[in-house]
């Protein structure tokens, strides 16, 4: 029997549905694990050939027959290592989510997931039936119990993989980031290490995926919960793992500890490779966005450079006669600083074309909010325009704060196919800008400091319609992702009538939600697939 082993964390970025593409990746990263690392077993993220998470495609026979054809391809072409890949099964009718164990030739081992996650953005059960057996594989004399990602979240998986003779626990991992996952993982872990007395290892997907990211981060903890290595998060690669028998147990040695990231580095990161995935992966050349000379479309344009390159982030600046001297200056000096191409297209004239096409019909009504959405449904079209003679994406650039009161024009601001600030808060906006401009200075300092504006009419505040930011992102914050009620956030110290208004607004414009584009998770409830609420609803319209 050998004392020390080398097993490998594949810490892949996968593309959802690419089958063939994970299957040539799983088969790279196998064949490196054993020629260069020497390692005697290779593990991957969950459903590593199908990506996750598959929804509906996982309805599809064919889809399942190119699963079954990528596990053919795995075992013919990764002799001389033991393989544990993420896969769905199909055993007697019913779908797994599982994890095959692979060696010589053929697969060996099968493992169903037993917690099947139907929270947040997870939809498990909507497609898999769940397992109820242990699977432990010997690796050279390691004992080594398999389980997928949930199954860490409870004590059944791991105490069963346990009961049935295992040395240690290897998790496959497709766990999506919010800000709160890293110290939510660890938690977990060490959790079923002390009713185990079992090392965990913990490979994760790395990249992003429409709505969610994954940040990577696989680790190694030992019998008594010490983190023994860290992959780094927000990367990919093999990271190996030396696991030893000391007196009869298995433990993972001491390895590379990548150090963690600030609270505001880690969103920051999130949001960068949630914007380069998207586009990556959707094969756009570059980006469009609408720079106004304000924080949001900013720190968007920053964030997209960063994903991209400045080459690839096109910006155009829209006045009207409402554009103040120092929006243009302030977005000349952004688009300047990030060195990206920066256009001027006025829209006055279009903006009075429109007014005058539709005086027969609008007679003298008196100019309201009609004349501001125009402004901005003009800039929706001519970003769109950009978009489809040019080839890039548009970035929307609402944040949370205003997604979530409806504070944004249909068909205008919100034109876009992905929104990296969908799930930042006005106020967070301000520290990752901060955080941003501390890597380097990009966006000036008045731009931070002035009162929001949406520059529609004369004079316009943010505050006109909306409480100060710091209220209502108190206030979101506990409605929205603590579940609160009215009475609890009032008693929390708010005024009942703005916590009344805030709550009307934001069920009023679900709407809204419903018709924006994916933007990146980084909270524990972010809109969209993650929290799904009725259009058409009766609760929270009125008080009581
Ligand atoms: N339940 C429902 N289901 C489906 N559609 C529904 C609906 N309720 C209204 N609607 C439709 O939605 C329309 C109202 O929505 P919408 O047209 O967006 O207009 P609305 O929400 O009335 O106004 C946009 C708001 O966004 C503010 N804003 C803030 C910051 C930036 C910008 C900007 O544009 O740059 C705008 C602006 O000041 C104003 O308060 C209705 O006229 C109706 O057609
Ligand atoms: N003059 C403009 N030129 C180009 N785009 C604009 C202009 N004004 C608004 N936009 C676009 O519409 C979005 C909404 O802008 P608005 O200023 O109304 O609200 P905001 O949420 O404060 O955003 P920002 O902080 O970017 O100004 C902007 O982020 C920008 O993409
Ligand atoms: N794919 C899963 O089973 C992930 C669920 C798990 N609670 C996580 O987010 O890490």
């Amino acid at each position: 029997m050998n004392e020390r082993l080398r097993f490998a964390m594949a810490q892949l970025n996968l593309l959802v549905g690419d089958v063939a593409g994970n299957t040539d990746a799983v088969i790279a990263a196998a064949t490196e694990a054993r020629d260069r690392l020497g390692a005697q077993l290779v593990f991957f993220p969950e459903l590593t050939l199908t990506g996750y998470p598959p929804d509906d495609l996982l309805l599809r026979p064919d889809f399942i027959a190119a699963v079954e054809r990528g596990l053919d391809r795995i075992a013919a072409q990764t002799r001389g290592i033991t393989v544990i890949v993420g896969a769905p099964r199909l055993e007697a009718g019913h779908l797994h989510n599982a994890a095959l164990v692979i060696r010589d030739g053929a697969v060996v081992a099968h493992y169903a997931k037993h917690e099947l996650p139907t929270y947040g953005v997870f939809d498990d059960l909507r497609y898999f039936t769940p397992g109820d057996a242990p699977c432990v594989v010997d690796v050279a004399g390691c004992r080594v119990g398999v389980t997928i990602c949930e199954d860490a979240w409870h004590a059944g998986p791991v105490g069963q993989a346990a009961a049935a003779g295992a040395d240690l626990i290897v998790n496959l991992n497709a766990s999506p980031f919010d800000q709160y996952k890293g110290s939510a993982r660890a938690s977990v872990l060490r959790d079923r290490i002390a009713e185990t007395g079992l090392p965990i290892l913990y490979c994760n997907m790395a990249g992003g995926q429409d709505e969610v990211v994954y940040d990577g981060g696989s680790c190694a903890f030992d019998g008594n919960g010490d983190l023994m290595s860290r992959a780094p998060h927000f990367d990919t690669g093999l990271y190996p793992v030396d696991v030893e028998c000391i007196h009869g147990r298995w433990t993972p040695l001491e390895g590379a500890i990548e150090p963690s990231l600030s609270a505001e580095a880690v969103v920051y990161e999130a949001l960068v490779w949630g914007v380069r995935d998207y586009v990556e992966k959707n094969h756009f050349p570059g980006v469009v966005i609408g720079l106004s000379g304000g924080i949001d479309s900013a720190l968007v344009a920053a964030i997209a450079v960063d994903a991209l390159g400045s080459d690839r982030v096109h910006c155009v600046m829209m006045p009207t006669r409402y554009t103040s001297q120092m929006s243009h200056t302030d977005a000349g000096m952004i688009a300047e600083a990030l060195g990206v191409r920066y256009d001027t297209v006025a829209i006055e004239s279009v903006f009075n074309e429109f007014q005058s096409a539709l005086s027969p019909v609008f007679g003298d009504r008196p100019a309201d909010v009609t004349e501001e959405n125009l402004q901005s449904r003009i800039r929706g079209t001519l970003l769109m325009a950009v978009s489809n003679k040019l080839g890039g994406l548009v970035l929307a650039t609402g944040n949370k704060s205003e997604m979530a009161v409806g504070y944004a024009t249909l068909y205008g601001d919100m034109v876009g196919g992905f929104s990296p600030l969908k799930d930042i808060f006005k106020t967070e906006v301000y520290r990752l800008a901060h955080y941003r401009n501390g890597l380097g200075e990009v966006i000036p300092e008045r731009v931070l400091s002035r009162p929001p504006s949406a520059e529609l009419a004369p004079d316009q505040k943010d505050t006109d319609s909306l409480p100060e930011y710091a209220e209502l992102d108190a206030i979101l914050a506990a409605y929205v992702e603590e579940d609160a009620s009215i009475e609890e956030i009032v008693d929390h110290g708010h005024d009942r009538e703005t916590v009344e208004q805030v709550v009307r607004l934001l069920h009023r414009n679900e709407y809204k939600r419903r018709q924006a584009a994916p933007g990146v998770k980084v909270t524990t409830k972010a809109f969209g697939r993650d929290r799904r609420y009725p259009i058409t609803s009766g609760f929270g319209r009125q008080p009581g």
